[in-house]
């Protein structure tokens, strides 16, 4: 489980993100959308301890992620950031094996290099194996770093923008993927989707800010309404239903 509790953070004195409360129980889909500026990335950051903590306390299945050791909190976590730091002298191989480091402290074991590949070959990544970084597409250098992130192998992902650059077949792959992660293995990605579609389809929670504040919170049913999506994006749209979920006609 996260718990956070009484957070905010101001960048310059400019508040940032303000009173966030919030329990996320393990296993399932949580997309954090809103419109840019929101904070979406500040609080996945802040998650991550990517950020100090300014107030309020964050804790993951119970350790808080101040005091506990890097390592203990990477088994635990993996994040990929929307800016996607990475060296482009790596190879795909070589950046999805640093998914393992905090296991193994870069001795790695057989289980570990059979994880690496079944993340290449999940993440459609296999034949681009040996290719440096710099030498790909946009779309293939995010499924390295999206493989990257499942190889840690950790209970709780958090994954900023990881449809970018993805093209419609990868994107839906991803997102089926972590569904299958969160029913079968009872794992856990907090999402930030600027496809509102995608968090209506996948998502079993979706949480709306604006401003730095949550302002709803539930299942996709009961946030992708009119009303709701107005408050947060500033616009009317017309919400239908399809396979059962909102389909949210954002663009006409
Ligand atoms: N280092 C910083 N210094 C000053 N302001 C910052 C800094 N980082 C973020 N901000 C501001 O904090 C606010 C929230 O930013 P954040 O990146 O969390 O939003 P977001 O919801 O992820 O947006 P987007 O959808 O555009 O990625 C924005 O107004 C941004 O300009």
């Amino acid at each position: 489980m996260i718990l956070i509790e009484d957070l905010n953070l101001a960048h310059g004195g400019t508040p940032v993100l303000r009173d966030i409360n919030l329990t996320i129980d393990r296993g399932g889909i949580v997309a954090l959308v809103g419109p840019n500026g929101a904070g979406k990335s500040s609080l996945l950051s802040l998650i991550a301890r990517l950020l100090p903590l300014q107030t309020g306390r964050i804790f993951i299945d119970g350790l808080p992620v101040t005091t506990t050791p890097g390592r203990e909190l990477a088994r635990r976590m993996a994040i990929l950031r929307q800016d996607g730091v990475f060296a482009g002298r790596l190879t795909v191989r070589e950046l999805v094996s640093l998914g393992r480091f905090p296991h193994n402290q870069g001795r790695s074991t057989p289980q570990d290099r059979a994880r690496v590949e079944e993340a290449l070959v999940q993440f459609g990544v296999s034949d681009l194996a040996e290719r440096f970084l710099e030498t790909l597409s946009g779309g293939q250098r995010q499924r390295a770093l999206v493989a990257m992130t499942f190889c840690q192998g950790t209970d709780y992902l958090l994954l900023d923008e990881p449809l970018n650059n993805l093209d419609m077949f990868h994107a839906r792959h991803l997102m089926q993927s972590l569904r299958r992660m969160a029913d079968e293995d009872a794992r856990t990605a907090i999402i930030v989707l600027h496809d509102i579609n995608q968090a209506a389809a996948y998502a079993d929670r979706i949480i709306a800010m604006r401003d730095g504040r949550i302002v709803s919170d539930g299942t996709p049913g009961e946030v992708l309404t009119v009303d709701t999506l107005a408050a947060v994006f500033g616009y009317r749209m017309q919400v239908t239903v399809a396979a059962g979920r909102p389909l949210v006609m954002h663009h006409l």
